[in-house]
């Protein structure tokens, strides 16, 4: 990994006019999210930005007239000894009721900006989290897996409330007060045009360095982000109900608390390096840019003095220069702000434009129907890693036949269901079903065939019956669906003791939620599977692990009921449940060493035979 500093320089060499605008680069994408998100706000808000970006020169300008007419007032008035009459002082009350008119008109624009802001942060927030979820749907295992891109996804969900908004809200706040500062231009100019290429001049370097600096905190910040994410990590495991028992009872928090200072520690030296160094050169800058703003005020103080300007007129200025430099500091504000949007942004977008997987192919029936399941010759490697996990792997599984896989932990008995169940395709040969590669059939279809529960099964802070329920998301309400699968899986017994039945919440995230021992969320997970009453495959990876043995008999008992018309594939760790399978298959580091009935392994003596006496004996 190259050093950060070798990032910031790397970015020197673009030179600073590609780095000024790199922190406009996602204004533009965001204002299109905005103008997606509701077109009616997105107007109502640049022309807010609008009005309140003029006004204030017109408040000027209005103040102007208003002393202005004051001392011809005065004037008139000074020579008559007469009491001061409403025609006399009506020029100048005139001026000073559009003055507050145009106050008031700045405070409803101003109202209106945050009004209609506060309402785009919450639609944007939820289509930017929408966008987000609906990516999450279409994209692959592997790349789940992946953890980089892992990484992306969480940030981009993490503040996806907040984000675009700001970068819009900083992006019109610019705008606004550019329009100002170019009002006041309008203003100035008329006064003298060198004065305003003065204060141009003066202004602009602190302007670059800004944008310049705010560029890189940005390409910093994305370098860093694995030391960032592990202390993401390391907030979960310190912070998480699931992880907190072990934390507690192994005394682990100063250990992980120790890691996470320390991360912290080292990114922090960055930080204030850049701080330093970005607030030393804006300050320096800026100060150039006061001196040139105190320059151009100094003229026209003289200029007054000397008569050729009115009072009007230095008031007038006076108000130009003020309100000049408050706008020019919330613009360098807001441009020091934009990076860490801009880094949001770009997480957003690079996440969203990930390639997603071609879609699959469309065939509801294969070209042999009632052929089974067939593994030719079919080999896998994981993504990003080089040893196969699964080589040579030949298998023929046809209906109604029930298959037992059997090896040691990391043979690679589950990723083998993996590839059947499509999560993964092989990378060496071919899985088919009836005849036809599982890349030809249709994605649903596919799906509705398969039941399966996986070791690692999903223990939803749902409803019981709802937990049930997911296994058939055309069933998920359908209570009669619910208790028959439960009583297959063998779940209805302890279900009914529930207090509130198959209503019951599960999950310590809700009010009320009941917890459930493993055995139980076996049988809830068991009970999922068989949810889908239309699958004729189903796969059960080591189904009955956290049960005691009297359940586990029964739940075997049952299965092999239920799956008399289908195709059963079995992966578990207990010979009782493996020896009757009609077919067992003994996986070792990625390949099929021994295959056929019980009896006939048996007879071979080979590593099953050894295997299932070991257990054995350890029962008796
Ligand atoms: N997502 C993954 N990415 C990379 N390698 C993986 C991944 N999942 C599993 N592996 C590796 O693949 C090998 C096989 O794993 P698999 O889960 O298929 O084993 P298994 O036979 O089901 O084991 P167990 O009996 O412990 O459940 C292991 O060496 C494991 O390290």
């Amino acid at each position: 990994m190259s050093s950060p500093h070798a990032h910031l320089h790397a970015s020197d060499a673009t030179g600073s006019l590609s780095g000024f605008f790199s922190v406009f680069r996602y204004s533009r994408r965001a204002l299109g999210l905005v103008w997606d998100t509701s077109r009616g706000l997105t107007i109502g808000l640049a022309i807010c930005t609008l009005v309140a970006g003029v006004l204030p020169a017109v408040a000027a300008w209005v103040g102007k007239l208003i002393v202005d007419a004051v001392v011809a007032a005065m004037a008139i008035h000074s020579q008559t000894e007469a009491p001061l009459e409403f025609a006399t002082a009506w020029p100048v009350l005139r001026y000073v009721a559009l003055e507050a008119l145009v106050i008031a008109l700045i405070a409803l624009a101003q109202r209106g900006l945050s009004a209609q802001q506060s309402l785009l942060r919450a639609l944007l927030g939820q289509k930017v989290n929408v966008m987000i979820l609906e990516k999450a749907g279409t994209l692959s295992l592997a790349q789940f897996e992946d953890s980089e891109f892992y990484d992306k996804l969480t940030r981009a969900r993490r503040e996806a409330s907040t984000r675009p908004l700001a970068l819009v809200n900083k992006t019109f706040g610019l705008l606004q007060n550019a329009i100002s500062l170019t009002s006041f231009a309008v203003l100035l100019v008329q006064f003298s045009p060198w004065a305003l290429l003065i204060l141009l001049i003066g202004a602009l370097p602190v302007f670059v360095s800004e944008a310049k600096f705010s560029g890189d905190a940005f390409r910093l910040f994305r370098w860093r982000s694995p030391q960032t994410r592990m202390q993401m990590y390391l907030e979960t495991v310190l912070a998480r109900e699931d992880s907190i028992k072990e934390v507690k009872l192994f005394g682990l928090e100063p250990l992980f608390l120790k890691r996470y200072r320390d991360i912290f520690d080292s990114l922090y030296a960055e930080d204030r390096r850049l701080t330093i160094r970005r607030d030393t050169w804006g300050f320096l800058l800026g100060l150039l840019g006061t001196l040139a703003f105190y320059g151009a005020y100094g003229w026209v103080v003289i200029e007054t003095i000397g008569g050729r300007l009115t009072l009007g007129e230095m008031t007038m200025y006076l108000m130009v220069f003020k309100q000049g430099q408050s706008a020019l500091s919330a613009s360098l504000t807001a441009i020091s702000g934009m990076y860490e949007d801009n880094l949001y942004l770009s997480n957003l977008y690079e996440y969203l434009e990930q390639p997603v997987a071609p879609s699959t192919g469309s065939l509801t029936e294969g070209a042999l129907p009632g052929d089974g399941i067939r593994f030719e010759n079919v080999g896998f490697t994981y993504p990003g890693t080089q040893q196969p996990v699964l080589q040579d792997i030949d298998l023929h599984l046809r209906p109604s036949e029930s298959l037992a896989l059997v090896g040691q932990n990391g043979s690679g008995k589950t990723t083998l269901i993996k590839l059947l169940t499509r999560l993964y395709d092989p990378s060496e040969g071919r899985i088919l079903l009836d005849g036809s590669d599982l890349k030809e059939w249709d994605d649903a279809t596919l799906r509705r065939r398969i039941g399966v529960i996986f070791q690692d099964f999903e223990r939803y802070q749902l409803q019981v019956g709802e937990n049930l329920g997911v296994g058939d998301v055309a069933a998920f309400t359908d209570t009669v669906r619910w208790e028959r699968a439960a009583r297959q899986g063998m779940a209805d017994a302890f279900i009914s003791r529930l207090e509130h039945g198959y209503r019951t919440q599960l999950g310590r995230w809700f009010k009320d939620g009941q917890e459930l021992s493993g055995g139980q969320w076996q049988k809830i997970a068991l009970a999922r599977a068989y949810m889908r009453e239309e699958a004729d495959i189903l796969v059960l990876d080591e189904p009955t692990a956290a049960m005691d043995a009297a359940a586990e008999a029964q739940v075997f008992e049952q299965f092999r009921r239920h799956a008399r018309h289908r195709m059963t594939l079995l992966i578990s760790h207990r010979f009782s449940t493996v020896r009757a399978a009609d077919q067992i298959v003994v996986i070792d580091a990625g390949r099929i060493i021994e295959q056929g009935a019980h009896e006939e392994l048996l007879a071979q003596e080979g590593r099953y035979a050894q295997l299932f006496r070991m257990q054995a004996a350890g029962y008796q």
